[in-house]
C-alpha cells in the first residue's frame, strides 16, 4: 500500500465514523424533540423549544448526501481539525469530528500561507468523486500543502485528486493567483463545468473573499467585483457566516438577501440551504417593495417619466407633497372638560405645528407628537386653574373631539397612494423642469386614489411615502447583489430596511450597470444606501471566466465610462471563437448542437427582441430549450437567455448571438454586452451576421 492510499483508506474510515456520527445526531435530535416537548414547564416554552428540537432534527435529517468535510488542518502543536459545512460530533460535549468552516479555528484553512502559515504545518484538501441524492460521498483524492515543517515550503503529498488533477500544485497560473498556485483539487473545483444550480465554494474560498465573508457583523461593506470574481459567492457566504457567528442578534433582527430578478434567485436558491441556512429570505427588491406596499405594477411608464420617478429628487418632492397639509390652524381650540372648558389660542397652536414640523419626524409620528404638544399645553392651563391632573386626564383629553378635530385639520392622516396621485394628477414641485412635469403628469387622472394603476416607478414611490409616514422595520443585514443596477430612489428602499444599528454588504460591478440609472460611481450609490462610508475593495481574480474571454471583455471597459480595475483570470482553461455567419438561426442550431457534444450547460444568449425568433429555430430543430433560472433535476441543457436577463446566470458553453443587437439596445447596450460576454465558465461561440460592435470589433481585429 503507497502512502497515499494509506492516507486515503484512514480518511475513508473516518468518514464512516463522522457518518454514524451524524445519524446518531439525526436521532438523538429527533428523540429530543419528543422528550423537549413532555418536560418544558408552560405551554408556549414546549412550543417554542419543541419548534427548535424540530426544525435542528429536520435540518440534520435533511443533510446532503455529501461529503462531511472538505479539508483538514494540521497544526504543529499536534491538533488537528477537520473542516466541513456543518459540525460533526459524536456526543455534544466532545470536540467535534468535524468543525463548522464558519468556526474561527477553520479561518486558517482559507488564510494560511507559507511565509504567514499561521500555526498550520500541513493543509490537506481533499477531492470527492461527483456525487448525486442517495449516494455515499466517495473520497477520491487528497493533497498536502506543507506550510512549514522539514519540507519547509509549500508542496504537494499525497496525489490522485478529482479528475487527475492533483500534482499539479505549486504551479503559478496565468494569473499568479492563489487558486492557480496552489494545486490541483482546487483548480479542479473551479474549472468543474457547471450543471445545475450554484454551488457553493466553502471549499475553495480564497484569502481575499474570505477577509470579506468574515467582515464583523458592524461593518458594511461594498464589493466592486469584476465578473466571475465571486461576489454573489462572497455575499451568500457572508449570510451563512452572519447566521453562525450572531445566532440570536441576526435571526432576531433579520437576513435578507436582494437580487436582481427571479431568474438569478433560481440560481443562486441552492447555496445557503447547503450551508445548512434554510430560512433566509430571498428576494428582488422591486418584489420586497410591491409586497410592502400591498400593489403589483398594473401600467407601464414612459422611459422619461421613469427616469424622473427613479431621480433622486423625488423623495423631497414627495415630501413637500405629504408636508403640503400641515397647515397652522385657523381658529383656537376649545375643549369641554365639566364646568371647564380650556382653551389654546391659535396663534400659540400655530407654534407648537410649526415646532414639531421643525423636528422632522415621520409624518404619523409628527401627528401624535403634536397630540402630546397640544394636551401638555392644556394640561398646564388646567392645572393653573384646577389642580393637578392625571394619565387618565391627558388620554381623555388627548382622544377628545375637538383635538382629533384640530389634528385631522392641521396635520390630516393620509394614504400613501393618496399623496402620491394628487402629484401625478398636478406635478407642480419647482424642483422639477417643466418637461419633468409633463413626463410624469397623468394622462387620465383615474378617478381616486383607490384605482389607479401604478407602475414598477410609482411602488418605489408609494413605499418612499410610506416610509416618510412611518418608519419601516428594519432588517440587522441586508445583502444587496447587482447594486450598481438600482436607482438612487430604489436605493432609499433598501436603506430604509437597514435597521440603524444593521449593515448591508453591497455587490456589484459599476462595468455591468445596465439601467438607465445604473451608477457610475459607488461613493454616491453608497450615500443613496444609507452608508456613505461603507468600505469599499475591488475583487479582480475571476474564477468563472477563462483568460481568453476576460482579455476580450476587458477591451470593452474603456468605452463603458467607469473606472473599475480590469479583471484578470485564474483559470487556466477556455475558448473563444468569433464567427461571421449568413443565417443567424442556422449558426446558432449548428453552434449549439456542436456544444450538446461536450459535458456542461449550454446558454444561448441573444439580443432581447430576438429571443422568440432564436428559440422557436432551436425547438424547430428539436433541440429543447429552458427557461433562464430553471434549474430543476431534468431541466433542458440548452437556455435561452434574453441579455437583460443574463445578469448573474453563467454556463459552461455560450453562444453569444449577434453582438451588434445586445449593444443597440438602448443606451446601456455596450454594458449589456459586457454582461453577455462574462457568462462563458469555458467556452465562448460568438456569431454575428452584422458587423461587430465597435470595441469588440477592434478586440477581435487586434487578437
Ligand atoms: N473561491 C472560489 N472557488 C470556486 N469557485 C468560485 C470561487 N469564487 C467564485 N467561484 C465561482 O465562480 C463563479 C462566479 O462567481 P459569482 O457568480 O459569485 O461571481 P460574481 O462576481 O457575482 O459574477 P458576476 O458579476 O459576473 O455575476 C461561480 O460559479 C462561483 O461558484
Amino acid at each position: 500500500m503507497t502512502p497515499l492510499d494509506h492516507d486515503l483508506h484512514q480518511e475513508r474510515a473516518f468518514h464512516d465514523l463522522c457518518r454514524a456520527a451524524l445519524t446518531r445526531m439525526a436521532d438523538g435530535a429527533a428523540e429530543r424533540v419528543v422528550t423537549g416537548e413532555d418536560v418544558s414547564a408552560s405551554g408556549a416554552d414546549a412550543e417554542d423549544l419543541g419548534y427548535h428540537l424540530r426544525s435542528h432534527a429536520k435540518e440534520l435529517r435533511e443533510e446532503p448526501p455529501g461529503p462531511l468535510f472538505f479539508g483538514r488542518l494540521d497544526h504543529t502543536d499536534g491538533r488537528r481539525h477537520h473542516i466541513g459545512r456543518r459540525r460533526v460530533s459524536a456526543h455534544p460535549a466532545e470536540p467535534p469530528l468535524v468543525v463548522d468552516w464558519r468556526a474561527p479555528v477553520a479561518r486558517a484553512f482559507y488564510q494560511a500561507r507559507p511565509d504567514d502559515p499561521q500555526g498550520v504545518r500541513v493543509r490537506r484538501r481533499f477531492g470527492w468523486a461527483p456525487y448525486s441524492k442517495g449516494d455515499s460521498a466517495d473520497l477520491t483524492g487528497l493533497e498536502d500543502e506543507h506550510l512549514q515543517g522539514p519540507a519547509g515550503a509549500a508542496g504537494t503529498g499525497g496525489g490522485g485528486g478529482t479528475g487527475g488533477a492533483a500534482g499539479e500544485a505549486g504551479e503559478a497560473g496565468a494569473a499568479g493567483g492563489a487558486a492557480a498556485r496552489s494545486g490541483g483539487l482546487l483548480a479542479a473545483e473551479i474549472e468543474r463545468p457547471r450543471v445545475g444550480p450554484m454551488r457553493d465554494i466553502a471549499a475553495t474560498i480564497q484569502p481575499e473573499q474570505d477577509d470579506l465573508v468574515r467582515a464583523p457583523l458592524g461593518t458594511s461593506l461594498c464589493v466592486q467585483g469584476a465578473p466571475g470574481t465571486g461576489k454573489t459567492a462572497v455575499g451568500l457566504h457572508r449570510a451563512a457566516y452572519l447566521l453562525y457567528t450572531h445566532p440570536g442578534r441576526v435571526q432576531r433582527a433579520g437576513l435578507l438577501i436582494l437580487g436582481p430578478n427571479r431568474a438569478f434567485l433560481a440560481y443562486v436558491s441552492e447555496v445557503l440551504p447547503a450551508l445548512g441556512e434554510r430560512d433566509v429570505r430571498q428576494t428582488t427588491v422591486d418584489e420586497e417593495i410591491a409586497r410592502a406596499v400591498g400593489h403589483e405594477p398594473r401600467a407601464e411608464d414612459t422611459e422619461a417619466a421613469a427616469a424622473v420617478k427613479h431621480g433622486a429628487r423625488m423623495a423631497a418632492v414627495l415630501r413637500r407633497a405629504l408636508y403640503a397639509r400641515v397647515v397652522p390652524p385657523s381658529a383656537e381650540l376649545a375643549v369641554p372638560d365639566g364646568a371647564y372648558r380650556w382653551r389654546l389660542p391659535a396663534d400659540e397652536l400655530a407654534v407648537l405645528v410649526e415646532g414639531v414640523r421643525a423636528e422632522a419626524p415621520p409624518y404619523l409620528v409628527g401627528r401624535e407628537r403634536l397630540r402630546s404638544r397640544v394636551v401638555r399645553a392644556l394640561r398646564t392651563r388646567a392645572e393653573r386653574r384646577a389642580g393637578p391632573v392625571g394619565a387618565a386626564w391627558e388620554r381623555r383629553v388627548g382622544r377628545s373631539r375637538p383635538v382629533t378635530a384640530l389634528l385631522d385639520a392641521c396635520w390630516p392622516r393620509v394614504a400613501p397612494e393618496q399623496v402620491l396621485a394628487e402629484v401625478l394628477a398636478d406635478p407642480r414641485d419647482p424642483a422639477l423642469t417643466g418637461a419633468e412635469r409633463a413626463a410624469i403628469r397623468w394622462a387620465r387622472p383615474p378617478r381616486s386614489y383607490r384605482s389607479a394603476r401604478w407602475t414598477a416607478a410609482d411602488l418605489v414611490l408609494l413605499d418612499e411615502l410610506a416610509g416618510q409616514l412611518e418608519r419601516t422595520a428594519g432588517y440587522g443585514h441586508i445583502v444587496l447583489d447587482e447594486a450598481q443596477d438600482l436607482s438612487p430612489m430604489q436605493c432609499r428602499a433598501v436603506a430604509r430596511r437597514t435597521s440603524a444599528s444593521g449593515s448591508l454588504t453591497v455587490l456589484g460591478d459599476l462595468a455591468q450597470g445596465t439601467t438607465p440609472w445604473a451608477a457610475r460611481d459607488w461613493r454616491e450609490q453608497l450615500a443613496h444606501l444609507g452608508r456613505p462610508d461603507a468600505r469599499i475593495t475591488a475583487l479582480t481574480a475571476g474564477y468563472r471566466v477563462p483568460g481568453a474571454v476576460v482579455d476580450l471583455a476587458n477591451r470593452l471597459l474603456g468605452a463603458l465610462g467607469v473606472d473599475v480595475p480590469p479583471a484578470r483570470s485564474v483559470r487556466r482553461d477556455g475558448e473563444v471563437t468569433v464567427r461571421a455567419v449568413t443565417g443567424l438561426e442556422e449558426a446558432v442550431v449548428d453552434a449549439v448542437r456542436a456544444a450538446l457534444d461536450r459535458e456542461g450547460s449550454i446558454g444561448v444568449v441573444v439580443a432581447d427582441a430576438a429571443y422568440e425568433r432564436l428559440r422557436g429555430a432551436l425547438e424547430a430543430a428539436g433541440v429543447a430549450t429552458g427557461h433562464p433560472g430553471d434549474v430543476a433535476a431534468g431541466a433542458p441543457r440548452v437556455t435561452v437567455v434574453p441579455a437583460g436577463l443574463a445578469k448573474g446566470l453563467e454556463y459552461d458553453h455560450v453562444v453569444l448571438a449577434e453582438p451588434a443587437a445586445v449593444a443597440d439596445a438602448g443606451p446601456r447596450g455596450p454594458h449589456r454586452l459586457y454582461v453577455a460576454l462574462t457568462r462563458a465558465v469555458s467556452r465562448l461561440d460568438v456569431l454575428h451576421t452584422r458587423p461587430l460592435p465597435g470595441e469588440l470589433g477592434a478586440a477581435v481585429g487586434m487578437s
